[in-house]
C-alpha cells in the first residue's frame, strides 16, 4: 500500500469511531450558541483556526481565543477546546476560566481520562495517535500529533457542512461572506 492510502486508511479508522449522535450534539450547540470560541496550541491551534475560518464563511460568530480582536467570554457563549494530548496547559486552562464565566465548553482529545476531558462540559473522543504516542492510541506510521490533526480537520469540516444544511448557507451564501482581497 503506498503512503498516502495508508494514512487514508489510519484516518478512516479514527474518524469511523466517532459516535454520530456525539457529533449532532456538537451541532446542536454550535447552532445554540450565541458565539463560537475556539482553542488548541501548535498545529491543533491550527486546525482550530480553520475551523473557526469556515464557521465565519457559513455564517457563524466566531472567534479564535489569543487574536488581538478577540472579545471577552460570558453566558451563552461556547468554547471548542481542542488538545489531542488533552494536557496542554493553556488548552485546559481556557476551559476552566471559560467555565468560571458561565461559559459551556466542549473538549476535542483523544482521552477521556485527560485534564481537558475533566474540565469540560462535554467531550467528542477522537481516538487517535499523539505526539506522546501512549500504549492505548492509535497506532500510525506519521510523526507526532499528524494523524490527531487530520481526523480533526476532518471532524470540523463535517461538523460544517451539518451546521450549513441546518442553516440554510448555500455555497452562494458562503462565497459572499469569503475573503474579496485575496
Ligand atoms: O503542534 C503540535 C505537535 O506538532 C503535535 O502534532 C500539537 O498540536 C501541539 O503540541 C499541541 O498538542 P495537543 O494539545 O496535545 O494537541
Amino acid at each position: 500500500m503506498g503512503m498516502t492510502k495508508q494514512i487514508l486508511t489510519e484516518i478512516n479508522q479514527v474518524v469511523e469511531q466517532i459516535q454520530e449522535s456525539d457529533m449532532d450534539e456538537v451541532v446542536k450547540a454550535i447552532s445554540h450558541a450565541e458565539r463560537i470560541f475556539v482553542i488548541g496550541e501548535g498545529r491543533s491551534g491550527l486546525m482550530a483556526k480553520s475551523f473557526a475560518m469556515r464557521l465565519m464563511h457559513i455564517g457563524a460568530t466566531v472567534y479564535v481565543i489569543g487574536e488581538t480582536i478577540t472579545p471577552s467570554l460570558h453566558s451563552g457563549d461556547l468554547l471548542i477546546a481542542i488538545s489531542g494530548s488533552g494536557k496542554t496547559h493553556q488548552v485546559v486552562w481556557s476551559a476552566m476560566k471559560a467555565k468560571e464565566n458561565d461559559v459551556q465548553v466542549y473538549g476535542l482529545t483523544t482521552d477521556d481520562t485527560s485534564p481537558l476531558a475533566n474540565e469540560v462540559d462535554h467531550t467528542l473522543i477522537l481516538p487517535a495517535a499523539t505526539k506522546y504516542r501512549k500504549a492505548n492510541e492509535a497506532k500510525s506510521i506519521q510523526p507526532l500529533g499528524s494523524l490527531f490533526d487530520q481526523s480533526a480537520h476532518i471532524v470540523f469540516d463535517t461538523l460544517c457542512l451539518q451546521y450549513a444544511q441546518l442553516k440554510k448557507v448555500t455555497q452562494n451564501d458562503a462565497l459572499k461572506a469569503h475573503s474579496n482581497i485575496e
